[in-house]
Parts: C-alpha cells; structure tokens; sequence
C-alpha cells in the first residue's frame, strides 16, 4: 500500500527526514503519533504526493505519489489540519469535487453528514471549525478512496462529535481500506487502530500492530518496586507498562505507549526489533 526506503526530505536548509524506511499494509487504520515538529504533517504530505523528497524512494498505491496521476488522486484523499473552503455548502462542494473520486458516493456523503449532525446546506463560510471539520470529514469518507490519510482530524471536534468520528471510522475499517490517522488527542483512537506509528527525531520508532504491541508489552498497575519499561504515578497507583513475559492480556494505553516509546527508546527498539 505504502512502501517508503531511505527517504530524506528537507525543507530548504532544515532537514527532516534522513533514511527513513516504513511498510504500511492495506486494508489497516495506522494511528501516527509524534511530538509537535516530528514530522507527522510532512509525511502525510510526502506519502500523498504533496512533497517531494529529496533522495530515497516510496511508492503509494504501486504509484510514485509525486506524479500524481489521475488513477492514484482518484484512490487517495489527504485531509489537511486546516482548509481554505470556497463559498458554498458542503453538497455543492461534493457537486463539484466528487467528481474526481470514481467511488464517491452522496448517499454515503449524506448519511456521514447525518450521523456527524452536519447541515447539507449550509455554506460551509458560515460554519465554525469543528462543523467546517465535520463536513469535510463526512465529504473524505464518501469519497471512499482505498488510502484516506487525516491530520489531526479530531481537532476542533466536541466530545458527541469524537464519539461519532470513532463509531464511523469503525464502521467503515471493516472495508479493505487503509487509514492513517495523524494524532495528538490518542483517546481520540482508543479501539479504533489496527497499528501504530510513532515518529521520533525523525525517524520510525515504532510501526508495530496492536496484537504485536499488546503481545510484547503489558499495560497495568505496578508494585512500587516493580520493574517497568515506564511508570507513571497516578492517583490510584502506579501505572505504566511493563514486558509481557507472562502473556497476559491488556487493552493497549496509547498514551503510556508514547511515553515509554519516546522515554525509553533503546527498550522499545529492542523489543520490536525484527
Ligand atoms: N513549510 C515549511 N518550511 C520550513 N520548515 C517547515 C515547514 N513545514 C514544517 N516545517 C518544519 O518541519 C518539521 C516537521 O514539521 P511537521 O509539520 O511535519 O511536524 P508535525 O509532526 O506535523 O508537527 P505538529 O504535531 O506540531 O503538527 C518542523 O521542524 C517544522 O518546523
């Protein structure tokens, strides 16, 4: 689906990536993860054909996303962060960039728009941010393109609004295909993901699946002497997460995975390495 070796990719003078390798799988929902200035945004980009790197290859959708043929636009769709919208409501703008996506589909985009509570007829000038989110959320899912890519696209959304993002994304990650979803908020992903990315110094840290993760590593309380990749004091003990040599059950704490991750990188690499 996505394939990415040794890219290097700078802007101007400031370098961000060099000899950075990935695999991403189809028909997966990646959550991708790193502190501010990783270099989440600028990999959206990249894998979407909106920048192109400097050395190294990658290959989106069997294509080389920077040539941006029609056949590749048609099955890719990048949801930025923020968006410039023209002066119309959301079913006027799938009137007119539907057409670019051979699967969209309005009676997807009208049920998406009902369950996000969205006016289909709105201009989409007069909305707020999280109801310009929303629509434009409702309008990628319909597009139902085989790779969606979303940065940040809880941000802005009210608390019944995540909770609808989440039960759509799940109702449609049963499809064959792949969303990354590029995120600060990691509640916002609980239950959601198949697989996680984490970002670091500009390089892949971590791209391992939740069954890889919930096998390698056990999230749980701990004894205050217990040994653990990470801990944190909480007011009901300490928690945090610890090597799974017993093979125990634990849902997956993203949270706590991305402090242990970014705390503790030897022990991660170490124990995901392959
Ligand atoms: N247009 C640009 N010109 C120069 N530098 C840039 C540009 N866009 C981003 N950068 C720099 O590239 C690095 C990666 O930025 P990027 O936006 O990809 O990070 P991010 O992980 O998405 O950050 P955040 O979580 O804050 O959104 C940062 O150091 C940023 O300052």
């Amino acid at each position: 689906m996505v394939t990415i070796q040794n890219l290097s990719f700078s802007y101007k003078a400031r370098p961000v990536f060099s000899g950075l390798s990935m695999e991403l799988s189809e028909g997966s929902v990646y959550g991708l993860l790193g502190k501010n200035g990783a270099g989440k945004t600028t990999l959206l980009k990249i894998i979407a054909g909106l920048l192109s790197p400097k050395s190294g290859s990658i290959s989106t959708l069997g294509e080389i996303p920077t040539k941006r043929t029609p056949k590749m636009l048609g099955e890719v769709f990048f949801l930025p962060e923020e968006f410039d919208l023209p002066r119309m409501s959301i079913t006027e703008y799938a009137k007119y960039y539907g057409v670019f996506y051979p699967n969209f589909s309005q009676k997807d985009l009208d049920r998406y728009l009902e369950n996000l509570e969205v006016e289909a007829n709105q201009n989409l000038h007069t909305m707020s941010f999280g109801q310009k989110k929303k629509a434009m959320i409702a309008f990628a899912l319909a597009c139902n393109t085989k790779l969606l890519i979303m940065d940040e696209p809880t941000n802005g959304l009210d608390i019944p609004s995540k909770s609808c993002f989440r039960r759509v994304i799940a109702s449609i990650a049963e499809q064959d295909r792949t969303i990354i979803i590029s995120t600060h908020q990691v509640r916002d992903l609980d239950q959601l993901i198949d697989a996680v990315v984490i970002l670091d110094e500009s390089s892949i840290l971590l791209n391992a699946s939740v069954g890889e993760i919930t096998s390698k590593l056990c999230f749980t309380h701990l004894s205050p002497e217990e040994d653990a990749i990470y801990a944190e004091q909480t007011i009901h003990g300490r928690w945090g997460v610890k090597v799974n040599s017993e093979a125990l059950d634990s849902p997956m704490d993203m949270e706590i995975l991305f402090n242990a991750t970014t705390a503790n990188r030897a022990a991660i690499k170490e124990i995901f390495k392959r």
